[in-house]
């Protein structure tokens, strides 16, 4: 079995090139962009969703089969036709060019795979079954979204602002400690999510950095 090794990649302007045009590579594409990928997509035909994107300038499209040498320069590579050939060519030259490569036809082909994804604003969570069922990693991903609720989104931004302010400050390392492990106890997340948590000010932050530091 393969250990699939997981990791968050800072994907803005980065060229991404994708082969095919089809439901897959769509699906693909649309996760690509909202991440700010600079996708080249190489297809003789695309989904209508596909093509609306190529002409508002979101994506850049070279309207023909793939060929050798598209895939250089690329960041990563997806392998998406619904020609399983093709797909191991890509494959291939992207493993000479030390590329990462995903292959929609093969799994075991490629050196990275897709997971099902839920966000909630900075909460990324990723799902995966090392391939043995997509289905399944739809369907457990569905049942997160039932558990992570919606209140993660502003309870994530709260933790960052406390965060940046307390490293704002260049307290002294053991104190600073103290006070970034102290945050993850703060019960603001239940207030949230029911609705009851009131925005704090500069001053509720002033008070509670004294008081955690005084404790
Ligand atoms: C290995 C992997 C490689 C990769 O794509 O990166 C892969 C491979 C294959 N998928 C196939 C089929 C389907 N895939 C889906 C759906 C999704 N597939 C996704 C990921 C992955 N699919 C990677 C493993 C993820 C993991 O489990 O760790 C998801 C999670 C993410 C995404 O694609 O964005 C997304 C859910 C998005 C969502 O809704 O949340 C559906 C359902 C549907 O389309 O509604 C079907 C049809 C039903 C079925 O067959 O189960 C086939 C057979 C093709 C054939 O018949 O020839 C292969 C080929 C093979 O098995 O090698
Ligand atoms: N990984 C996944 O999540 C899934 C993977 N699959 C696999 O992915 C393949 C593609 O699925 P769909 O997008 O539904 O197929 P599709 O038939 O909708 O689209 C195929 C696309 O590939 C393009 N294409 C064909 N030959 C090409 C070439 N030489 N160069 C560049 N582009 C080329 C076609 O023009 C078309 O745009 C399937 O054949 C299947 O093996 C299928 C379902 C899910």
């Amino acid at each position: 079995m393969v250990k699939y090794f997981p990791i968050m990649l800072e994907l803005q302007d980065q060229r991404v090139v994708v082969i095919g045009g089809g439901a897959v590579a769509e699906r693909k594409v649309v996760a690509l962009i909202e991440a700010g990928a600079a996708v080249v997509l190489v297809s003789p035909s695309l989904t209508g969703t596909l093509a609306a994107l190529a002409e508002a300038g979101r994506l850049s499209w070279i309207s023909r089969p793939y060929a050798p040498g598209d895939i250089r320069g690329a960041f990563l590579v997806y392998a998406a036709s619904n020609d399983a050939a093709v797909n191991e060519s890509v494959a291939r030259e992207a493993r000479s060019l030390g590329l990462p490569v995903n292959v929609a036809s093969r799994a075991e082909a490629g050196s990275f795979i897709t997971p099902g994804v839920l966000r909630r604003g900075r909460l990324t969570v990723a799902v995966s079954t090392s391939g043995a069922g997509p289905s399944a990693a739809a369907k457990i991903t569905e049942q997160l979204a039932g558990i992570l609720g919606e209140e993660y989104e502003p309870y994530l931004d709260w933790l960052h602002s406390l965060r940046t302010e307390i490293k704002r400050r260049e307290l002294p390392p053991e104190l600073r400690g103290r006070l970034l492990r102290r945050l993850g106890e703060v019960d603001v997340l239940n207030e949230m999510r029911q609705g009851t948590f009131i925005e704090w000010g500069a001053d509720e932050i002033d008070d509670w950095i004294t008081r955690s530091l005084e404790e």
